[in-house]
Parts: C-alpha cells; structure tokens; sequence
C-alpha cells in the first residue's frame, strides 16, 4: 500500500514537472481574477496574506498517536489555501412581523494553511452560518438573509458563491447527503475516480479508497450498506455516515477543507481518530475550519487555532490550548481545575450577559456591535505570507470525460434501483393489478365494431384509464424519487464530481427503462383483456412517450420545489386539469371556446389523440368519426403528436436542468 501511495505522489510530481509551483500559483490567480465582482470591488487588492494565529504542526509528526502512521495519499503534502474574512455581517431581513436580527455581526478573521481551526461557540451562535458564507452556501442574494462583507483566498477578493470558488473547497455539511443503497467503499470510490486524475487505474483508485477507509476507521463497514429511508433499514450509524461524507471530501486531497461538526454523532475514540486525521492534513499543508461542540482535551489538544463565536460576535480567535485559558484567566475567568478547557469558555459564554463580557474586555468596549472582536495575540503571532508547501502541490488533474461520466452514474443509478427494488416491486404489481382491474372493468369493449356510440365512448374510456394511470404513477414515483437524489446531485455538482449534462443523461436512461417496465406491465394486464383492435407497440409506445412527459413534470415540480409534501400537493394541480381539456369528460368541441386554448397545453391531449387514431381511424362508422373529430384527433398528422410528447419532455427536462444547476451553483 505505501509503494502504490507513493507511485501516485510520483504521478503528481511528474504531472508538475512540467512547470514550477509558480505556475500553479498563477493559474489560479487568473481564475480568481474572474470573481472580483464580490461587494463590487472592481480590482481585487492582493492582502499581505498573514496567519494571524499559529500554524499547524510539522509535517506528519503530529498527531494524537490515535492511528497508525504511515505515508498515504491523503496526507502527502500541499499547498493550503490562506482565507480571510472581512466585515461578514449577516442579517435576517425585515417582514411586517419580525423586525431585522443580526446573525453575524461584521467578523472578521482569517484562517492559515497548515493548520486546524476549531470554530466553536453555543448553539445559535452562528457557526454554521459563518461556514456557509465562506463555502458559497449564503451569498449576498440568500432569500430571507441580507449578507455583505469580503472574502479573499490567498489574498485575492473572491465571490464564494461562484462555483469555480466552491470547488476548491472541501465542505462537509451537516447533514449527510450520500445515497443510501452506495455503500461507504463505493461511495467514496465513485468520489475518486470521477474527481482524481482520469489516468489513475482501478488498483490505484482502490488503494486509495481502502486508506480513506481505514484512516476513517470504516473498514469494518466498507461493503455495508449506507442505509436508511423507510424501506433500507439497517445500514450505518449516524456517526459512520458523517465519515463516509468526510472520507467523500477527502480523497482529493484538497487544500482547504471546511467541517461542519464532522464529529457530531461520533463516539469520543473515533472522533479524536478522525480529529487526528484532520490535524494530519492540516499538518500536510492544508488549511483545515472545523466546527465542533465541547470537544475532550485528546481532541483540543490536535486544535492549533480557535474561533469562539458568542450571537454572531467573535469572543475569541487566536490559538487553541494555555493563550486561551490565559486570556480568560487574565479577563477574570479562571478555569477551575475539575474543568477541561473547552466546558470552561462554553460556560462563561453562556452564563455571562454581553455587557459583563463586554466590562471583562472581551467584546470591544465602543459599543459598536459592528466591530466588536478581539483577535488575542494578533499582533505579537503575526506571520507572513502562505505558508510555504513542502513542495508537492497536485498539478491540476485531468477529469475523466462526459461519457465515463454517464456511465458511472448510469451504473449507481442501476444499483440503486436494484438494491431499492421493493419500492420498484411495489410499483410493478400495483401496475398489473390496476392494469388487471382496468381489463376486467372495460372486458372487450375493443371487440364491438363501434357501431353505436356508447360502444366507442367505453373503448375511449378505457384508452383514456390506461392513459390516465401512466400519467400519474410515473409522474408520481419521479416526484417521489427525486427528493432523495436532490441533496446529492446538489452536493456532488457544487463539489466537482459531474457535469449537469451526464447527470440527467443517466437519470433519464434509467427513468426510460423503468417507465418501460411500469408501462408495458399495465398494458400487458389489460390490453389483450379490453381486446383493442389497435397495434399492441404503437399503443405501448405513445403511453411510453406520456410516461416520459409525465416523469419530465414530476421531475420540473421537483426541481422547483424543495419540500417533497408541497410538491406532492402541486401535482395534482398539474395533472387533474388535463382530464378536463383532453376530452376524457368532456369532448373538446364542448369546451368554451375562450378555455379550449389549455388543450394544447396538456400532454394527456396528444397522447388521448394519437391513440384513438389508432383505435378508431381505420372504422368507418359515423360514431367513430365523431368522436375523433369532437376531440380535434385529425388536427395534427399523427407523427406531430409523437414529435409534441418529445418536445414536453425535453422542455422540462431542460428546465429542470436550468434550475438544478442554477441552485447548485448559488
Ligand atoms: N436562513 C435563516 N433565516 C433566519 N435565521 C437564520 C437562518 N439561518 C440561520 N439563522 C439563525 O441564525 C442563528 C445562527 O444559526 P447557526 O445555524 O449558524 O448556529 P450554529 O452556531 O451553527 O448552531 P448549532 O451549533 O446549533 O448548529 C440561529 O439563531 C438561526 O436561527
């Protein structure tokens, strides 16, 4: 294992050899060059890039001996990123009920390569929301939330909402966003081969993930399922899942990662591993921002810097360990001995009213609620510049193409269907049961030679049930489906794993696939029993081609919207009225006229159509002929209503895709 580490660190050293670690440098400036538009700064002014805390420890040496030392690719060396923040205020805005309320009150503060800072303070402090700005997650534009403030990385004046700067930022939210039928091994193999280097083999991705996985401690569950939802019981705890996420983020070995409480959920042996394992990438070079609650003296004593928020204000920022408990003892807060010291600033912040802290000297004393912080040691640990790299920068990788993109998440997708497969089952034989039913509600009502029209009426009926029945059980299950893929697709587009294109590519070959499957198992229960004197694939088809329409809408409303229950409440408002204007209850001509425009609006419309041109458009009785011509079936040549259903689903589903990629961008 560390012969393969190291071939792939010679890989990257050859890949640089080309140029120099200036060259690196510069590539990024221009990239950077492109987002200064950030507060309307037209010319970002380059920082003295300073560590105004101390940095991390020597390379690889430290470290809480929790884990097995050894040389691995993800903590050879890098070029950490220095970030700093200025003036961050965050602000709710202001509604008829609820006056403005400071989040964030005008922080500022920055963050050093080759070091791991704790962001700590009490819950509502503001944490997560400082994390967000600094990840993209909260921009200047966030609905409810008024934002200003500067960002710089290395310097430079960024828009961290821009998805080339979130890129280079390794976030690990709260939340777990991983699929649930991936397991840990899987899921951070996908991770790897679509973000590290295309020329990397299988054997070289494996070895990796197996040292993820084993620095992670997640060996023992490596081929487990993730787990989770309510048909896929079992699975990995809470804490496991968190590490799968970080061991995600990982494994490109980024140079600034930020964590929102990766250790949340975690026993305290293996959050002080994974605390190891982040203190020796920061160690590495990295610049590493954690935020955590309370953590036991094993894992303050991996923190090199810390930064104490108290309602959005900076109570503390400057190194972690003795300058703290010399700072609050010297503000007349002594930490008594049967207290560690992370209980012990947890409970001045809360047990003290600002105005106490305030006359103790930790807030500034101006009353300036916008310029509030204390940076402990700032002028006397003042250093200079990035700190320097140990000389292994990862060249800029080459990623693998469009089309191994598809098929990697066309293969995910598969597993996932087959390993979720009772929700599929379920879906299947509730399709030949309805599909069943149907056939014996409306028994041969193909076999009559439609002489009569309440004989035409009941085969149109049962054409329009079957119809009816695709329409909302594939635009039901694509709405049902998406809220779980949602938070992945967006967490994997914003960090680099895949283009928007391969994504709905693969989803879409597979919503072929299954919507074939739902289709055909209804028709094959009821077709041959209503006895249609259609032809059984053209019927097939054109409910094919509805289905897809109708998945493409699920899939639009799930796009827009966020909560599954206000979408699922949506849907019918999109489909119910399409009974109505395609001519199921009513025939069109007896619509007003002012509301008939709504039909062309409809899918049902072109779908009902075109499958009673097949039914009816070789019979000659007047009966027949009137209904085609009381729905307007000879409006269009028959292929033009085949040519509109594709046109419906490739409008949403570009849509949709508009919006997906919009979200995920901001
Ligand atoms: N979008 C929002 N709209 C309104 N208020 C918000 C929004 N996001 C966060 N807040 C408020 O900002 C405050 C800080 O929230 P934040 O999640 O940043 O705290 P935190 O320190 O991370 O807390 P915890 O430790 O419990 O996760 C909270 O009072 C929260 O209600």
């Amino acid at each position: 294992m560390v012969a393969r580490a190291m071939d792939e660190d010679d890989l990257y050293d050859a890949e640089e050899a080309g140029g120099d670690k200036n060259t690196t440098k510069n590539h990024d400036d221009v990239d950077f060059d492109n987002f200064l538009q950030f507060v309307n700064d037209e010319i970002a002014t380059p920082l003295p890039v300073v560590s105004t805390k101390v940095g991390g420890g020597v390379d690889g040496a430290t470290g809480g001996g929790v884990l097995k030392k050894r040389s691995s690719s993800i903590f050879s060396g890098r070029d950490g990123h220095q970030l700093d923040f200025d003036d961050v205020l965050l602000v709710t805005k202001p509604t008829k009920k609820k006056p403005s309320r400071v989040i964030l009150s005008s922080l500022t503060s920055s963050f050093a390569p080759r070091s791991l800072t704790a962001v700590m303070g009490p819950s509502g402090s503001g944490k997560t929301s400082l994390l967000k700005i600094l990840t993209g997650r909260v921009g200047s534009n966030s609905g409810g939330l008024s934002m200003s403030g500067k960002v710089r990385l290395d310097g430079r004046l960024v828009d961290p909402t821009d998805i080339e700067v979130r890129k280079k930022v390794a976030y690990v939210e709260q939340d777990v966003s991983i699929p649930a039928t991936c397991t840990p091994r899987e899921a951070i193999a996908f991770s790897a081969r679509l973000r590290l280097d295309r020329r990397m083999t299988d054997d070289d991705i494996s070895e990796i993930v197996d040292d993820i996985l084993e620095n992670l401690g997640l060996m023992h569950v490596a081929d487990t399922l993730i787990g989770g939802g309510p048909l896929m019981s079992g699975g990995l705890s809470g804490g496991e899942k968190k590490r799968v996420q970080c061991g995600v983020e990982l494994v490109t070995r980024p140079s600034l990662v930020i964590l929102d409480e990766p250790t949340s959920g975690l026993d305290s042996y293996s959050a002080q591993s994974l605390m190891d394992v982040l203190k020796r990438i920061a160690d590495a070079g990295a610049t590493v921002i954690v935020t955590i609650h309370q953590p036991p003296p094993p894992v303050v004593r991996k923190i090199d810097n810390l930064l104490l928020l108290l309602g959005g204000r900076i109570l503390y920022d400057g190194p972690m360990g003795h300058e703290v408990e010399e700072t609050f003892k010297s503000r007349g807060y002594p930490k008594p001995d049967d207290y560690n010291i992370s209980d012990w600033i947890l409970q001045v912040a809360q047990t003290n009213t600002i105005d106490e802290l305030r006359s103790s000297g930790f807030l500034a004393v101006d009353d300036d609620d916008e310029r509030t912080a204390i940076v402990a040691s700032r002028d006397v640990k003042r250093m200079s510049t990035i700190a320097s790299s140990d000389g292994s920068t990862r060249a800029v990788a080459e990623h693998v193409g469009l089309v191994v993109q598809t098929r990697l998440l066309f293969d995910r997708a598969i597993k996932q269907l087959f390993r979720d497969k009772l929700s599929f089952v379920i879906r299947i034989v509730v399709n030949l049961a309805f599909g069943l039913l149907y056939g014996c509600i409306f028994l041969s009502v193909g076999r009559s030679d439609y002489e009569y029209y309440p004989e035409v009426m009941a085969s149109f009926g049962a054409q329009s049930n079957i119809l009816i029945g695709t329409m909302f059980g594939v635009a039901q299950s694509s709405l049902m489906e998406f809220p779980k893929d949602r938070p992945v697709f967006l967490r994997e587009y914003s960090t680099d794993h895949y283009s928007v294109l391969p994504y709905f590519l693969s989803k879409f070959s597979l919503e072929c696939i299954t919507a074939l499957i739902q289709v055909l198992s209804q028709m094959v229960a009821s077709f041959f029993l209503m006895g249609f004197k259609a032809n059984f694939f053209k019927f097939l088809f054109m409910n094919f081609l509805l289905a897809i329409a109708s998945s493409s809408i699920g899939l639009f409303i799930g796009s827009c919207i966020e909560d599954p229950s206000v979408a699922a409440e949506l849907m019918p408002a999109l489909l119910v009225p399409q009974f109505l204007f395609s001519g199921v209850f009513i025939q069109v001509n007896l619509i007003p006229e002012f509301l008939r425009w709504a039909q062309y609006l409809c899918s049902l419309t072109y779908a009902t159509r075109a499958v009673s041109l097949y039914e009816f458009g070789n019979c000659d009785t007047e009966s027949c002929q009137q209904l085609l011509n009381a729905n307007g079936a000879y409006e269009f040549e028959t292929y033009l209503y085949t040519i509109i259903l594709c046109a419906i689903a490739i409008v949403f589903r570009g849509t949709s895709m508009y919006i997906l990629k919009n979200k995920a961008s901001f």
